[in-house]
């Protein structure tokens, strides 16, 4: 049988982005190739400030790059996609606090569905996450985590094909942060959701990862893309002890660590 080749779930060819502010313009990506197939979870990690929200942002549709080309599902990227959402690290203000949890997550079906079905798909997002029980009450009555959680369920009652992360766990505490991580990983598993990640921790990009994508430079290139080749039952305490998860994290480490030296003595200089 003739079958033809799967569409990778996000395409990205020699992006890249320049921002210009008050006449000074700055080069932040520099040729960025990446695929990402379907249902795989890839990891960006880099240097604070290397443009990895930037990458993320310009597959969302939310910056315009200034070179290059984005696809996702096989279609150009020109505003924010089809069958796509975005989890941001702020939930405190990813969510609105006049509205309670059910309708926060109802909120972008509100065009397209009728309130029996975003209902049903709410209470089915929320039981996904493991909220259940609270969609009566507001965003504010329920802890940093829990919003989060609320954020996320908002994004796959969408049922998104693509759902993009930038720092999604940084403003919660580390016990949260591993919960949180462990709904992802069952979460990719069991949906077959494409995911891009976008955080400052190796430890994390290497236990929710297919794939991690190295950004350094400046302008930022692909430094190292890595294969995480670690069994897909990860769990926090064996996997994190795996000696091929070690091996990796310190891989990333020591890119991560030449390219701050290198800033160093540019700085130096
Ligand atoms: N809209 C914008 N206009 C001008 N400059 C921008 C804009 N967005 C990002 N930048 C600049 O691009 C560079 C990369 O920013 P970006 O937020 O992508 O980095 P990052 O790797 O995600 O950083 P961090 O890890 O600290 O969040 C920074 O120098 C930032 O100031």
């Amino acid at each position: 049988m003739n079958q033809s080749p799967p569409v990778s779930a996000v395409r990205i060819a020699g992006l890249q982005q320049t921002f210009v502010v008050d006449g000074v313009s700055r080069h932040v990506l520099d040729g960025i190739d990446l695929e990402i197939r379907t249902g795989e979870t890839v990891c960006v990690v880099g240097h604070s400030g290397t443009g990895k929200s930037t990458l993320l942002r310009c597959v969302a549709g939310l910056h315009r790059p200034s070179g290059g080309e984005v696809a996702v599902a096989g279609r150009a990227v020109a505003g924010p996609p089809e069958g796509l959402a975005v989890v941001f690290q702020d939930y405190g203000r990813s969510l609105m606090p006049w509205l309670r949890i059910r309708e926060n997550v109802t909120l972008p079906l509100r065009r397209t569905l009728s309130r029996q079905d975003r209902n049903a798909r709410a209470t089915e997002a929320l039981a996904a996450v493991g909220l259940e029980g609270v969609e009566r009450l507001y965003p504010w009555q329920v802890s940093g985590g829990m919003q989060q959680r609320v954020a996320i369920a908002r994004a796959l009652a969408y049922r998104p094909q693509v759902l993009l992360m930038d720092e999604p766990f940084a403003s919660v505490d580390a016990q949260t942060r591993s919960d949180l991580e462990d709904l992802v990983v069952r979460i990719a598993a069991e949906s077959g959701l494409t995911l891009m990640v976008v955080t400052h921790d190796i430890d994390e990009a290497v236990y929710l990862g297919n794939r991690v994508v190295v950004l350094a430079g400046k302008p930022a290139r692909i430094a190292a893309d890595l294969e995480v080749d670690l069994p897909s039952g990860r769990d926090q305490l064996t996997t994190k002890a795996d000696p091929e998860f070690l091996r990796l994290r310190g891989e990333v480490m020591s890119l991560i660590r030449r390219e701050t030296a290198s800033i160093a003595e540019r700085v130096s200089a």
